[in-house]
């Protein structure tokens, strides 16, 4: 059976007093088991939140990464910086960072690489445009980004590797896919993974539905044949809602 990931994404919210705060109120709260919750908190913020976290059910992970070990970056952080302070999970490619920060597939690629090198688990971000999605692209786009994103990994990696499917047109806008749209995209998710490996390897890979994720849709989300979980952004900001969510897993 595959394990639920309910992950936060906080983006570029919350003061560190903020964000300690959400910690000593979630982790007491979060229990053990099948689901596991992730807080994606600001680099800033990582060694706090790490403290926090340890002997608890929570996770933290970064928002970003540069795939590179070391050298002439100016303003980026290595996979074994986020290592080295105790993080064990990395998003990687989320719409926004490839909408404005220049994300592409290639680097993407590359920082999923190298969070297998440094003992990080990757969450991948992929997920059509509206404009991809009327002109009935998206599972081209979805299948590429994924695709490519996987690129040279080994079928372990692959296995371990967790798919954030995000539609960017349900991303902060309070629109939703229904959990059928949604659960179609990560059943062919799955099936473009099973190409690229086995059915074996394609059927331990956990995939999250992202995109107005809210306690309120959580459950019918979760129902889903292949929905593992959710990254959630707006709705992780607040403890109470961020606790439901991971409940709503543990169901
Ligand atoms: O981008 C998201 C999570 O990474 C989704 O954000 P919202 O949950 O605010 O729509």
């Amino acid at each position: 059976m595959r394990k639920v990931i309910i992950a936060g994404n906080w983006k570029m919210n919350k003061s560190l007093a903020e964000a300690t705060d959400f910690m000593d109120a979630v982790t007491p709260k979060t229990p053990d088991g099948n689901t596991e919750a992730i807080v994606c908190a600001p680099f800033v913020h990582l060694p706090a939140l790490v403290e926090k976290a340890k002997d608890t059910n929570v996770k933290v992970a970064a928002q970003n990464m540069h795939f590179e070990e070391s050298g002439a970056y100016t303003g980026e952080v290595s996979p074994a910086m986020l290592t080295d302070i105790g993080v064990t999970h990395v998003v990687i490619g989320h719409s926004e960072r490839r909408e404005l920060f220049a994300e592409t597939d290639e680097s993407v690629n590359q920082k999923t690489k190298a969070a297998f090198a440094h003992g990080l688990t990757p969450i991948v971000c992929v997920g059509e445009s509206l404009e991809q999605r009327e002109a009935d692209e998206t599972m081209d786009v979805v299948g590429g980004q994924v695709k490519k994103a996987l690129a040279g990994l080994s079928d372990e990696q692959v296995a371990q590797t967790v798919i954030a499917y995000e539609p960017i047109w349900a991303i902060g806008t309070g629109k939703t896919a229904t959990s059928e749209e949604a659960n179609e995209v990560c059943t062919k998710t799955r099936d473009v993974i099973a190409d690229i490996t086995s059915k074996d390897i394609a059927d331990q890979v956990v995939i999250q539905y992202g995109g107005s994720v809210k306690p309120a849709n959580i459950d019918e989300l979760l129902s889903q044949s292949d929905i593992d979980g959710a990254l959630v952004g707006g709705a992780s900001l607040d403890p109470e809602s961020f606790v439901q969510l991971v409940e709503a897993g543990t169901k």
